[in-house]
């Protein structure tokens, strides 16, 4: 697998993974490459340079800390000094303020993009829609989507503001990091911590899809409370790369480095993928949602979406998500004399969701896969017209029903969303979206001037 003389530098034979979600894991590409009794040998084997990774701060608790340890040809120093991107990108924002990006409560939803005419890669096809905060100050995040049809090539990229976590809804994902290959499709989600330098390679063709970026926290596994050891989504069903090597010389290479939400690039004559061994718990990681074990209602009423937390990355403020991603995959409706879809709600989290395949149960038409919704604090959202009416037509006797050939999702975060300037101004924007609700029509039963029910049932029961 190593290329000494390969002619691209990211080729992908069949993929190799380890197992586990937040191990230690360790990794060589070549056996003894990795220093068995300390972390930074004054002389490495094979002459590698040790280099670690920090992902949170070196103080933090030990079960929150995170750190892996790189042992590579060169070591990532060996660069020209950065210099912001030209042609700058312009279209990626992570500082949310007055200048670039507006608040609004009103209902909005996107028709998908469609995938451009012109080559462009995962770089150029990324652009922020809404998101909160500032990376400087570690707190916030950023919802990107991107549309790109070709490979990235004789460059990397990696964010110092947050972790991607990337959502295909189109295209396989080939990427290359520097602690090994990943392969990721629609129906898969893949995390690319801060820092972590990666390509993203399209061979199958055009890709499109979603990308929550988080500032000053990581993902992590919800607690399972009251469901017990076990469900949702299981640890070993993540999976992270091992040890690939490029040792090539590649003149001209560029490092590409998101700052602040702005774009830098620093020119160096190798491949950043030039890793031969590497330990540690910071570490790029895919995760299959059909794996996903949901749990939900089997009597009554339907349970809030929390329930289908694939991951999620915590504030300061226990059970407060700063982002969860929640998931919405294929289930059995069992729930009796119970109104099944989504219901109708207010929250003070706000809500952005994605359609990776199929429809969305509380959506008859117009929420696309591809497109998207954002839902912010306290904004009234639910099922559309269509849906309750459906619905309702069935009665109470409506037997079990498997929802199937879906898979929606939801980026929820306690911060209220501020939705970039050129989001709001998109031609895909569905400005009829409040439409869908328009109809809803008044069902009350109860005629004002016939005899009233004053049989009135208020929170404290008669004395008998
Ligand atoms: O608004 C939405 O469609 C997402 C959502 C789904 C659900 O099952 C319950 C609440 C909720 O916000
Ligand atoms: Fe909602």
């Amino acid at each position: 697998m190593k290329s000494k003389n390969a002619s691209r530098s990211h080729e992908f034979p069949a993929v190799e993974y380890q197992s586990g979600f937040g191990n230690h894991f360790y990794s060589e590409a070549i056996a003894g490459a990795l220093p068995r009794d300390q972390n930074s040998p004054l002389v490495c084997p094979y002459g590698l340079y040790a280099e670690q990774i920090s992902g949170t701060s070196f103080t933090s608790p030990r079960k929150l800390n995170q750190r892996s340890w790189l042992y590579r040809v060169k070591p990532s120093v060996t660069h020209e000094p950065f210099k912001p991107r030209v042609p700058s990108h312009g279209k990626l924002v992570s500082e949310f303020n007055e200048s670039n990006s507006s608040a609004t409560p009103t209902q909005l939803r996107w028709k998908p993009v469609e995938i451009p005419e012109v080559p462009i890669d995962f770089i150029d096809g990324l652009y922020t829609v809404c998101g909160a905060g500032s990376s400087y100050l570690r707190h916030g995040f950023a919802i990107h989507m991107y549309a790109a049809n070709k490979s990235m090539d004789n460059c990397a990229l990696c964010s110092a503001d947050g972790d991607f976590l990337i959502v295909p809804q189109e295209g396989r994902l080939w990427i290359t990091t520097e602690f090994g290959k990943l392969q990721v499709s629609p129906g898969e989600t893949v995390v690319l911590p801060q820092g972590v330098r990666f390509v993203v390679d399209l061979p199958d063709g055009p890709s499109r899809g979603y990308v929550a970026e988080i500032f000053g926290t990581h993902f992590q596994l919800p607690d399972l409370g009251p469901i017990g050891a076990n469900g949702l989504a299981s640890p070993r069903d993540f999976l992270v790369p091992v040890a690939w090597f490029d040792q090539g010389s590649h003149p001209g290479y560029v490092i590409v480095q998101k700052f602040g939400g702005e774009l830098f690039t620093a020119k160096q004559d190798f491949s950043p993928f030039n890793v031969v061994a590497w330990h540690g718990n910071y570490v790029p990681y895919k995760y299959d949602l059909s794996k996903f074990c949901p749990y939900n209602t089997v009597l009554i009423d339907h349970g809030d979406p929390s329930i289908n937390t694939v991951l999620t990355a915590p504030t300061d403020k226990l059970g407060v998500a700063l982002l969860d991603f929640v998931i919405f995959p294929p289930r059995w409706l069992v729930a009796e004399h119970t109104f099944r879809p989504p219901y109708y709600h207010r929250n003070c989290m706000s809500e952005f969701m994605g359609l990776i395949y199929g429809g969305y149960e509380a959506k008859a038409d117009g929420f696309l896969p591809g497109g998207a919704s954002l839902h912010s604090c306290m904004t009234p959202h639910g099922p559309d017209t269509k849906t309750y009416e459906a619905t309702t037509a069935l009665g109470n006797e409506a037997g079990p029903h498997r929802i199937a050939n879906t898979l929606a999702f939801m980026f929820e975060s306690c911060l209220i969303p501020r939705v970039c300037q050129w989001a709001l101004e998109s031609p895909y924007m569905d400005h009829d979206y409040y439409q869908c609700w328009i109809g809803l029509k008044s069902h009350f039963t109860c005629e004002l001037g016939k005899e009233q029910n004053l049989d009135l049932h208020n929170g404290l029961e008669e004395k008998k």
